[in-house]
């Protein structure tokens, strides 16, 4: 504990060990320990934040970083050939710039798992999240209509979720899914989620392809969608609603 408290959030920070930012009264606080690190751009890294025990630690967060990086401007090629766009589509709007944090989820266990959740139901801000799986405890749950369904547990997979932006960009064609994290009385959880988001500054909107006649343009452009995304998060509220047409 003293370890981790070494490494804690300032109030008024995102980076840093702790729990998230409360912004309101009324919110809901989430079952969650949790250290969130910028990791991309490399030079707006705060250093301060990341733990130096283990020693590996940094070296090996970097190597993820840029893995994981290659990742997610892989699947947005493949996402924009899916949908007969030419490979760089997406990545246009992604820039060279992406801003990459990593959060480091920690689910103790918890003695009233029905009425207490890991993290309350929310979609990602970001264009593409990688998240890495606990490889013994369940806890990810996925909305499709008006439904929870468990996803199980893959050791070692790498479960890929798409995020508000890229449902901005693909005009509703790819959606970003509501989950949430539930907790158990037992067994503690551990998740590692990347989330890859474009290069601030830029403004994301529906690519011209798809929108047409039989398709109209679902959402306004949107400048620096992730400024406003936790003002939105810890209401319970979906910061996409507001940039639907
Ligand atoms: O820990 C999980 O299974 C989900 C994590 C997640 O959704 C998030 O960090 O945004
Ligand atoms: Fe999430």
């Amino acid at each position: 504990m003293e370890e981790k408290q070494k490494y804690a959030r300032a109030a008024d920070d995102i980076d840093g060990y702790g729990n998230d930012m409360v912004l309101y009264e009324n919110q809901t606080l989430d079952w969650n320990d949790r250290i969130y690190l910028k990791v991309h751009p490399e030079n707006d890294r705060k250093l301060k934040y990341w733990p130096e025990n283990p020693k590996s630690f940094r070296e090996i967060l970097e190597e993820y970083t840029s893995r994981s990086k290659l990742i997610a401007e892989e699947l947005l090629k493949s996402m924009a050939r899916c949908l007969n766009l030419p490979d760089d589509r997406f990545l246009k709007q992604y820039g060279d710039r992406p801003v990459i944090y990593a959060r480091f989820n920690f689910y103790p266990p918890c003695p009233r798992p029905k009425l207490v959740r890991g993290l309350k139901p929310h979609a990602d801000g970001t264009a593409i999240t990688i998240l890495l799986h606990d490889k013994e405890v369940e806890g990810l749950q996925v909305l499709k209509d008006n439904k929870w369904y468990r996803v199980p547990i893959m050791p070692y997979a790498l479960l890929v979720i798409v995020g508000d932006q890229v449902e901005i960009m693909s005009n509703g064609l790819l959606k970003s899914p509501v989950h949430r994290a539930v907790t158990n009385s037992e067994k503690e959880r551990i998740t590692v989620a990347m989330f890859c988001s474009p290069e601030s500054g830029i403004d994301i909107e529906p690519v011209e392809e798809l929108i047409d006649d039989k398709r109209p343009r679902l959402y306004k452009t949107a400048k620096d969608y992730l400024a406003t995304y936790f003002q939105y998060y810890q209401q319970g509220k979906r910061p996409i609603d507001a940039v639907k047409i």
